[in-house]
């Protein structure tokens, strides 16, 4: 059965119009309950996410070795992953069930220094440039999708603003000059190429590391999340709504009070082969050098942070060490823990 994730129409905080606080108040609502949200009103033309989807499939058709001229090093959160590199279990420090990679492929794009000319010096390769594959229309699409999932991005934060009490502009603070990355990931696999077993991950659980991910996904099932009863559960967009969930620099600045919830993906096995299924995320991650400690307002009288202070930059990239290069990230153990709780 899929479960249904809260929506919540943040239109007064695209137009100008309407009632903020009633839309606070509900995402206050489905940030404490669920921690995936999802979101209409967005004001995103229906014809970019059309747009990211055709250069997708474009580029991810291509060969493996004409995709491989497009990978990086594994600390580069940029270009083409090969299916069977990353492991995202390893982000939060726990080896997948099956000790296999996950078998998604993805192309990342990110804000990069020259997105930022008014912060010279920022550190790399954390602002990498980009590399773009020569596929026609490509890089339009996706740029103009990266674009508009920013806004939508930095929209929600005023929402989540205003719902935790802090000034409407509180996080641009934190986000001058944002770790920003859209991963597009393709769930694939040529029929007959793996032993389909009970334990084909396509993406292993995790959580996801920044403020916010604004996730768009086609509606071949395949995500699930940890629902509030320890349950994992099919999640899938309705038309034209964008996912929103919550990443642990959120968890950490409220103490848990909203949670990054923990997902993964699962595509169903159809004649022998997993049904292709296409995501695009924006990580809105805040700024490498934002230093994350619990806000004021999320500590009640005589309650302890449960996080000691961070840096946006150190927090992501021992997750990325963890999921991209394989190095198991000691530093998670409360998202760990989550998940071995749900193991059984
Ligand atoms: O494919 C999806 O729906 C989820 C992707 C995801 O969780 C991620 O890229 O972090
Ligand atoms: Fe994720």
């Amino acid at each position: 059965m899929t479960f249904v994730v809260p929506v919540v129409d943040i239109s007064p905080y695209v137009t100008g119009t309407g009632d903020r606080a009633a839309v606070a108040a509900a995402m206050d609502a489905a940030c404490r309950e669920v921690g995936f949200v999802q979101v209409v009103g967005h004001g995103v033309d229906p014809a970019l996410a059309r747009g990211l989807g055709a250069a997708m499939d474009a580029f991810f058709a291509l060969p493996p070795e004409r995709k491989a001229a497009w990978r990086t090093a594994p600390e580069v959160n940029r270009g083409y992953s090969p299916p069977r590199s990353e492991s995202l279990s390893l982000s939060l420090g726990v080896e997948s069930a099956s000790r296999m990679n996950d078998f998604f492929e993805a192309f990342n794009v990110g804000a990069a220094q020259s997105d930022y000319p008014h912060a010279p010096g920022l550190p790399q390769p954390d602002y990498a440039e980009n590399t773009w594959p020569d596929v026609p229309g490509f890089r339009g699409a996706v740029e103009a999708w990266f674009a508009e999932a920013a806004r939508v991005a930095r929209a929600l934060t005023r929402v989540f603003a205003d719902a935790l009490g802090l000034p409407v502009d509180f996080f641009d603070r934190m986000t001058g000059h944002s770790l920003d990355v859209l991963r597009m990931n393709n769930y694939a696999l040529p029929p007959g190429s793996v032993e389909l077993d009970g334990e084909l991950t396509g993406m292993g659980e995790h959580t996801d590391y920044g403020i916010v991910t604004v996730l768009w996904a086609d509606q071949v099932p395949g995500l699930q999340i940890l629902a509030p009863d320890g349950g994992w559960r099919d999640v899938s967009p309705a038309d034209g709504a964008l996912l929103v969930n919550l990443g642990d620099v959120t968890t950490r600045l409220t103490n848990e009070r909203w949670r990054s919830t923990l997902h993964r993906v699962k595509p169903p096995v159809v004649d022998g082969t997993v049904l292709r299924r296409r995501s695009a995320a924006f990580f809105h991650d805040g700024d490498v050098d934002a230093v994350v400690s619990v806000l004021p307002g999320c500590l009640a009288p005589g309650e302890d942070p449960k996080y000691l202070p961070v840096t946006v930059g150190e927090h992501v990239a021992a997750k990325l060490r963890g999921s991209r290069a394989g190095v198991v990230n000691t530093a998670a153990d409360r998202e760990a823990a989550r998940v071995l709780a749900a193991r059984g």
